[in-house]
C-alpha cells in the first residue's frame, strides 16, 4: 500500500511552552511572564500557542483567557480531558481568542486505560466519540491526542483516530508522553496511520514528542517524512521531566538542513535568542552552555585549529550563522561612560524591549555595574537585564544587605526589603555569610520552604566579574528556581532567593499568607 502523504511542506508550529513546559518540576511563570512569552512566540510566527489547562486552576484559567485577549496572530489552544467540565471550561477561557483551538487527550495504552483510567477499551473509544463530538459543537478547531500514543496497540489506534476525525477533530496529535519512542519506529508509526485509517486526509497530523531517551527532536522530525505536519514543542525544551522536543533545534535542522528535509516552518528564527532569554529568565532554568542553538558554547570556538578555520572561512565550523538564530556580534562597546542611547541601542541589538520603567531600572543597574567593572560585555547586560524583568510584579523586593564576614565569626547580615510595598529590615547572624543572608531573609519573610540547591555561577572571566546565582527552594513537594545577578555575590544571592520566594508564591496562587507577613 502507498503512504499518503499530505501535500503542503509547511510545518505547523504548535508551542506548549505555556503548558506543557510549565509542567517541568519547579517551573512556574506567573501572569504577567506567560503574556511576555506569549507576545514574544506570536511575533515570531509560532502557528499555535497552546496557553495552559484551564480547568487545572483560576490561575491557568485566567492565563489562557488573557493570552487569548493578546496573541493577534497564532492560533490559542487550552488543554481539556475528555469531560464536559474540561471542555467547557477550555472553551470559556478561550472566548476572547480570534482563533481558539480545543485540545482534548485521552489516554489509549493498556497500560494507561487499565490503572490510571481505569477504563475499559470500549468505554475509552466511547468516550474519545463523545467528547470531540461535544468540543466540535462549541469550536470547530478541535485536536485530539491519544494519550500514550506510542504505547498503544496499532489496531485500536487505528480506531480511534478515526472516531476523533469522524466526530470533527481537524488536528490529531501522537504523543510519545514517556519519551519512549525511537526515530525508525515512530515513523513508522504514522506511516501506519496515514496507511490505515480511511479518514485520515481529513486531519492533520501532529506529533508531541518526549526527551526521556534525548530522542525528541529526531522522533519529531522523523514523523514529517511519513505525513506528519504539526509539530509540538517548547522553547529550550523545557517540559515533564527531561523535556519537550525544543522548538529551536527542530526549527532550525529544517533551515539549516532544507536540502535532507523539504519541509519549512513559519518562525522568524532571529527571534530564536530573545525568546530562549525570555523563557530562560522567567523560569529560572537557566540553559544549559553546551545545548544545541541557544547554549552560550553554541557558536563559541576556542581552540586554535578551529579559530584559525573561523578566520579563514566561518563556514569551516559553522553550519547556521549567529545572526540566524539572533545573535549579533556588536561593534558597541559599552562603559562608564555609556548613557540612555548607547543602552537603548544594546538592548535591541541583544533582542529585549523592556517597558520604561524596566528600561530605567535597568539602566541604574548598569551604570552601578559600569562603577564597579571595567569591562561591561553582552553577557554583563544579559545577566542584569533578565534580573532585572524576572523581578517585575515581585510582592517581595530586594532593597539592600550589608554583610559582615571573614574568619573570626559571627557572620551577620543586615538586610532590607519590601514587602507588598512595605519597608521591612533586620539583622541575623548565620554560619557564613550567605548563610546569615538567607537567615536574614527567614526572619523577615518567616517561611518553611527547604533549601535544596545553591550555586554561583561567573557570568565572565575576572575577579570583578558579575555574579549570577541560582536557589531551588522546596516546601510541600513544590520547587521552585530562582535566580539573582549581581557584582556581590551575596547581593546576588539574596536577590535569587526572593526570586524564588516570589516564585513559591505564585506556586501557590493565593498570594501573600499571613506566616509570610509577620
Ligand atoms: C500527559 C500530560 O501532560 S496530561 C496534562 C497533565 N497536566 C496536569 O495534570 C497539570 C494540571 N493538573 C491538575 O491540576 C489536576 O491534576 C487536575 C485539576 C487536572 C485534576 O485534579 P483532580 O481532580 O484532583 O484529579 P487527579 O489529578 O488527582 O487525578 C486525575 C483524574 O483525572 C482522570 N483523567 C486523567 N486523564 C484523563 C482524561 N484525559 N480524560 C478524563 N479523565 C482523565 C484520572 O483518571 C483521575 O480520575 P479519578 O479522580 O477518577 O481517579
Ligand atoms: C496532552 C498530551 C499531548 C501530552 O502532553 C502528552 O501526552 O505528553
Amino acid at each position: 500500500m502507498s503512504t499518503k502523504t499530505n501535500k503542503s511542506n509547511r510545518v505547523i508550529i504548535f508551542d506548549t511552552t505555556l503548558r506543557d513546559g510549565e509542567q517541568a518540576p519547579g517551573c512556574s511563570m506567573n501572569l504577567e511572564e506567560k503574556i511576555q512569552v506569549a507576545q514574544v512566540l506570536d511575533e515570531m510566527g509560532v502557528d499555535v500557542i497552546e496557553a495552559g489547562f484551564p480547568i487545572a486552576s483560576n490561575g491557568d484559567f485566567q492565563s489562557v483567557q488573557e493570552v487569548s485577549k493578546r496573541v493577534k496572530n497564532a492560533q490559542v489552544a487550552g488543554l481539556a480531558r475528555a469531560t464536559r467540565k474540561d471542555i467547557d471550561r477550555a472553551w470559556e477561557a478561550l472566548q476572547p481568542a480570534v482563533n481558539p483551538r480545543i485540545h482534548s487527550f485521552l489516554s489509549t495504552s493498556p497500560l494507561h486505560m487499565k490503572y490510571k483510567l481505569q477504563m475499559e477499551p470500549e468505554a475509552v473509544h466511547q468516550a474519545v466519540a463523545d467528547s470531540i463530538s461535544y468540543a466540535r459543537n462549541l469550536c470547530d478547531n478541535v485536536e485530539w491526542s491519544p494519550e500514550d500514543g506510542t504505547r498503544t496497540e496499532h489496531d485500536f489506534l487505528c480506531r480511534c483516530v478515526e472516531t476523533a476525525i469522524k466526530a470533527g477533530a481537524s488536528t490529531i496529535n501522537i504523543p510519545d508522553t514517556v519519551g519512549y519512542t525511537v526515530p525508525e519506529e515512530f515513523h513508522a508509526l504514522i506511516e501506519m496511520l496515514m496507511n490505515r485509517v480511511p479518514n485520515i486526509d481529513k486531519a492533520i497530523i501532529s506529533v508531541h514528542c518526549h526527551n526521556d531517551l534525548g530522542l525528541a527532536v529526531a522522533n519529531s522530525l522523523a514523523a514529517l517524512k511519513a505525513g506528519a505536519r504539526q509539530i509540538e514543542c517548547t522553547i529550550n525544551g523545557i517540559g515533564e521531566r527531561a523535556g519537550n522536543c525544543a522548538m529551536e533545534e527542530v526549527v532550525m535542522a529544517l533551515r539549516t538542513r532544507s536540502d535532507a528535509m523539504p519541509y519549512e516552518s513559519g518562525v522568524d528564527t532571529t527571534q530564536i535568542m530573545r525568546a530562549s532569554r525570555l523563557v530562560s529568565t522567567v523560569t529560572g532554568f537557566s540553559v544549559q552552555p553546551n545545548k544545541a542553538i541557544v547554549g552560550a558554547n553554541a557558536f563559541a570556538h576556542e581552540s586554535g585549529i578551529h579559530q584559525d578555520g573561523m578566520l579563514k572561512n566561518a563556514q569551516t565550523y559553522e553550519i547556521m550563522t549567529p545572526e540566524s538564530v539572533g545573535l549579533t556580534r556588536s561593534n558597541l562597546v559599552m562603559g562608564k561612560h555609556s548613557g540612555r542611547h548607547a543602552f537603548k541601542a544594546k538592548l535591541e541589538e541583544l533582542g529585549f524591549e523592556l517597558a520604561e520603567n524596566e528600561f530605567q531600572d535597568a539602566f541604574v543597574r548598569f551604570k552601578d555595574l559600569a562603577d564597579h567593572k571595567k569591562d561591561i560585555y553582552d553577557e554583563d547586560i544579559v545577566a542584569l537585564v533578565d534580573d532585572a524583568v524576572v523581578r517585575t510584579n515581585d510582592h517581595i523586593r530586594f532593597v539592600s544587605l550589608q554583610v559582615v564576614c571573614g574568619s573570626t565569626g559571627p557572620q551577620t547580615a543586615e538586610l532590607a526589603l519590601t514587602v507588598e510595598g512595605e519597608s521591612k529590615a533586620n539583622k541575623a547572624e548565620g554560619n557564613g555569610p550567605v548563610d546569615a543572608t538567607f537567615a536574614a531573609i527567614r526572619s523577615i519573610v518567616p517561611h518553611e520552604a527547604k533549601l535544596q540547591l545553591y550555586q554561583v555561577h561567573a557570568v565572565t572571566g575576572g575577579t570583578d566579574a558579575q555574579a549570577q546565582v541560582t536557589v531551588r527552594l522546596e516546601e510541600d513537594g513544590k520547587t521552585v528556581i530562582g535566580q539573582g545577578a549581581d557584582h556581590d555575590t551575596l547581593v546576588a544571592s539574596a536577590r535569587a532567593y526572593v526570586n524564588a520566594l516570589n516564585k513559591l508564591l505564585v506556586k501557590r496562587e493565593k498570594g501573600l499568607p499571613e506566616a509570610m507577613t509577620a
